[in-house]
């Protein structure tokens, strides 16, 4: 190095390190925020939606109304472009009624979604216990089974959806099907460590019969879809009657060394809400009921 560059150098002044306190102090945001009444903004800004959208905002309303209960205070926030519907109605609630609540995320969208909302963030290893979870789904089967992972969160949707008292998953009416694998075709989606990828896929292929599993490939990015966990998805498309065991299948992918989770979830949902295009609310319960319920007021 330059001798003149090299003095220069060791005689400019040091920055001066931020202090590091305690955790109080490593996390403001989310601390100083819970109690105070801040100013919430709806991630919608489009007031005139029609068509799928109105489906999807249909169901997350109509879900948010009969499942947040003044008295929750923790609530999981899903995944997908069904769930910003779900903050929605949520932010309609108003700042006295979330200042006290505590909303965690399945991943980065979702914590996206609160932050610019102005509700008050946490996560699932400080809040291990949640009133109530409300999630989108790929599709839903007729006992509440259903396939996620579309958006590659379903690690850390179905801890979510585990942590939760209720979980309540929200759609379109295309996602409420009979069985699973009906119209949702690319198949299950498999979160698996990287390295192990090549090995789960010949398993799937040969040993559990899904022969057209995939490595999922990123759209605007060379190579594969890169999950909020640093791993990558397969999706994995089974025959009919292999569909018709969701829990099964799930099973069996599950024990498959590298897989890191599955997106099938099996009897964690209470009910499901599904948006339909003449404006009606389709909401099918655990114990099989099926109800079809007005749009919920503005
Ligand atoms: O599981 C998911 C992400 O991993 C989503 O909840 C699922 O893909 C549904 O998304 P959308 O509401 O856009 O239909």
């Amino acid at each position: 190095m330059h001798r003149s560059l090299f003095r220069l150098l060791h005689t400019m002044p040091l920055p001066t390190p931020a202090p590091i306190g305690p955790a109080s102090q490593i996390r403001p945001v989310v601390l100083s925020r819970i109690g105070q009444p801040t100013k919430l903004v709806s991630p919608i800004k489009d007031q005139n939606i029609t068509g799928l959208e109105k489906s999807k905002q249909l169901a997350a309303w109509t879900a948010v109304d009969n499942h947040v209960k003044p008295e929750h205070r923790i609530i999981g926030i899903g995944s997908g472009s069904t769930v910003p519907y779900v903050v929605e109605r949520i932010v309609q609630l108003g700042a006295e009624a979330n200042q006290a609540r505590v909303f965690i995320p399945t991943g980065f969208q979702s914590k996206e979604l609160i932050v610019s909302s102005g509700l008050n963030l946490g996560d699932v290893d400080e809040y291990p216990t949640i009133d109530v979870t409300l999630d989108g789904a790929d599709e839903v089967d007729r006992e509440l089974n259903c396939i996620k992972g579309g958006g590659a969160c379903h690690l850390r949707e179905k801890v979510l959806a585990e942590a939760a008292t209720t979980f309540i998953l929200v759609a379109d009416h295309r996602k409420n099907v009979e069985f699973l694998g009906t119209s949702w075709t690319p198949g299950i989606p498999i979160e698996v460590v990287p390295f192990a990828y090549a090995k789960v896929l010949q398993n799937l292929h040969h040993i559990l019969g899904s022969p057209q599993a995939t490595l999922r490939m990123a759209v605007k990015k060379a190579g594969p879809v890169v999950t909020d966990n640093g791993n990558f998805v397969i999706d994995a498309p089974f025959d009919p009657e292999v569909m018709k065991k969701p829990y099964t299948i799930m099973a069996q992918i599950k024990m498959l060394t590298g897989v890191v989770e599955v997106g099938v979830f099996c009897h964690m949902a209470q009910a499901a809400y599904f948006g339909n295009e003449d404006g009606s609310v389709t909401v099918k319960w655990r114990d099989g009921r099926v109800e079809k319920v007005d749009a919920p007021k503005p």
